[in-house]
């Protein structure tokens, strides 16, 4: 609850209320499956960042970002809601184990009809979510998953998993699943890391094509890739961002993209039907500078919230 608290305008009229006023704390099993529902997953893990060799303070996120939503206006009507199931935390050096509890609160929360909204979390977060969804849609549908982040992700596993192989893990595993990532950095990742994911098939648009002016390409290569799935994740690793909007990740990006580019990638994602659920990664509240990046990673989770309760359809403006 001191989470969730924020500046109250007016006790009644719900056109003056704001995340705080609306939200729904509940236990799992307790969720009522009464209209459209977006559920919040906290993953406190950095374990995956720190095996990666990165900067840690991920652990730190959910909560951060809960309490800046916590202030935004909910401008959605009566039926929609949203609830807060409380958060699974990586104990010890268990990566594997918090991950399968993630992935079992996932597929619990989509087999009620409601759209899991996951805030990481090291972008290890990404394969807990991944377990959740393809459990729920079965080992034969066609899943893909969108990325957009400045890393491929695709590095090797073979002594242990971290921040940076979720994607490989799952392409390796999984002949139905296809991967597509938005915003690489071509001097972000390895030439190794490039080959790699030319071997593995996966799709990519580098962040030096995504800027004003180039969208209407990239929302293309999006519509494809939606068209050739059966369902569709979306993952959101916050180093995606230019560093000097997001420089509360723990490897940032210079050359990273306008929030306003990522706002419009995620909006045109989750205007599809087929799009399952949300994950925000890598927001790094000890990294940050005046809570800029923990604010910005709640405006762009608010985007995806009422975009999936939203009708969908409509706003899909840059
Ligand atoms: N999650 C991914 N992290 C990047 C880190 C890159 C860096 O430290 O510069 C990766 O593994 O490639
Ligand atoms: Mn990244
Ligand atoms: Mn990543």
């Amino acid at each position: 609850m001191d989470i969730w608290s924020g500046r109250t305008d007016h006790l009644e009229n719900r056109t003056s209320f704001r995340y705080h006023q609306i939200v729904e704390l509940e236990k799992m099993e307790a969720l009522k499956s009464i209209g459209e529902t977006c559920v919040i997953i906290g993953f406190e893990s950095e374990e995956g960042v720190r095996r990666n060799k990165g900067q840690l303070g991920a652990a730190k996120a959910p909560n951060a970002i809960r309490s800046e939503l916590a202030k935004l206006p909910w401008k959605l009507s009566n039926e929609k809601r949203l609830a807060d199931i409380g958060t699974i935390e990586c104990i010890g050096n268990d990566l594997e184990k918090a991950q399968q509890q993630l992935g079992e609160v996932v597929n619990k929360v989509l087999d009620k009809k409601m759209t899991p909204i996951i805030l990481g979390g090291g972008h290890e977060t990404a394969y807990g979510h991944y377990l959740g969804v393809r459990n729920h849609v079965g080992i034969e549908a066609k899943l893909g998953i969108i990325n957009i982040d400045a890393h491929f992700d695709l590095r090797p596993y073979d002594e242990q998993t971290s921040s940076g192989t979720m994607f490989r893990q799952i392409l390796e595993q999984d002949e139905n699943s296809s991967y597509f990532v938005l915003g690489i950095q071509r001097y972000g990742n390895t030439q190794e890391l490039f080959n790699r994911a030319d071997e593995l098939d996966v799709q990519y648009i580098l962040e030096e094509d995504m800027h004003y002016g180039q969208m209407t390409q990239v929302k293309k290569e999006i519509e494809k890739f939606i068209q050739e799935n059966d369902w569709i994740m979306l993952t959101l690793c916050t180093d995606v961002l230019n560093a000097a909007f997001a420089p509360g990740v723990s490897a940032p990006s210079p050359f990273g993209l306008d929030p306003s580019i990522v706002r419009a990638i995620i909006k045109t994602v989750t205007s599809h039907e087929k799009v399952l659920s949300f994950d925000i990664s890598e927001v790094n509240p000890m990294m940050d500078e005046n809570n800029r990046t923990v604010k910005l990673g709640a405006y762009l989770t608010n985007e995806a919230i009422t975009s999936f309760l939203g009708g969908r359809k409509n706003d899909t403006s840059t």
